[in-house]
């Protein structure tokens, strides 16, 4: 299941004369995934919650299979849209069944969870290799099993359209390429923010590279991951070459 998401003229800030994110325009085509990438600070975050109801735009529209989320009522959105973040790690004391269960609150209407809830917090636990450790409280997890717990949390949900804030932030090199192989499964539309320029290249159908709250470049990979835009966007100098498997290999230095 996967819906387009198509985010117009959109702008944000804590006050009208202080806008974080300014005329952001795109679209990402059902069942596609963009990355954002962007220096430290350039709103990479802001954007996101914007396009998960959080941030009420100050101007512009975001919509959802051509819905604009802020006609919706939240729990109508959150059937729609999850998000995965850096912030907002559920109690410790769940067990991870619990933790993965909180994905389907949207879509129980006040009951109780039923048969069908439990097939598909089953079926998700075994997609993401949890079953056996399912009554293990959350505290106990490592930290690249607490990120497996939070994206298949955000599966349980049966989104249209999934958001990512740096998920694999803090994984070692192999809990990074298992997220992003789970990733490659999801049905829904994806939008990530990702550090990590040769992930990017090698997840996104598109890349939207932010400077200072804007969009720099938009675009397939091979057209905006170049030299002169990571030099726009990041102040750094890049070298781009071709690893063995043909996607690219990214070097940076200082500008001197
Ligand atoms: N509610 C807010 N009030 C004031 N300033 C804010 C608010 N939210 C974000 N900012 C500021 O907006 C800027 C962009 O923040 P944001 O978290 O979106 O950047 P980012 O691109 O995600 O950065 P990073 O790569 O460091 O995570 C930062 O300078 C941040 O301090």
């Amino acid at each position: 299941m996967a819906l387009d998401l198509t985010v117009r003229g959109l702008s944000w800030g804590p006050r009208p004369d202080r806008r974080i994110i300014e005329d952001i325009s795109f679209d990402v085509p059902a069942g596609t995934t963009t990355a954002i990438v962007g220096a430290n600070g350039a709103g990479k975050s802001t954007l996101l919650r914007s396009i998960y109801r959080h941030n009420r735009p100050l101007s512009g529209q975001v919509q959802v299979g051509g819905r604009d989320i802020w006609r919706l009522s939240a729990r109508e959105v959150s059937r729609l849209v999850a998000a995965v973040l850096q912030e907002g790690a559920p109690d410790f004391s769940f067990t991870l069944r619990e933790v993965v269960a909180m994905g389907r609150i949207p879509h129980r209407n006040g009951q109780p969870r039923a048969g069908a809830d439990e097939a598909v917090i089953d079926r998700v636990l075994a997609e993401f290799g949890l079953t056996d450790m399912a009554d293990r409280t959350f505290g106990s997890l490592s930290g690249g099993e607490k990120q497996r717990v939070l994206l298949a949390r955000a599966m349980v949900q049966e989104p249209q359209l999934i958001v990512l804030d740096e998920p694999t932030n803090h994984l070692d090199i192999r809990h990074q390429l298992e997220i992003m192989a789970l990733l490659g499964r999801i049905r829904a539309t994806v939008l990530i923010t990702l550090h990590d320029l040769e992930l990017a290249a090698a997840v996104a159908d598109q890349v939207l590279v932010m400077r200072g709250g804007r969009v720099c470049a938009l675009g397939p990979p091979g057209e905006t991951l170049t030299p002169a835009t990571i030099r726009t966007a990041f102040d750094v100098a890049a070298t781009i070459t071709e690893a063995a498997t043909g996607r690219p290999r990214f070097s940076f230095d200082l500008i001197s």
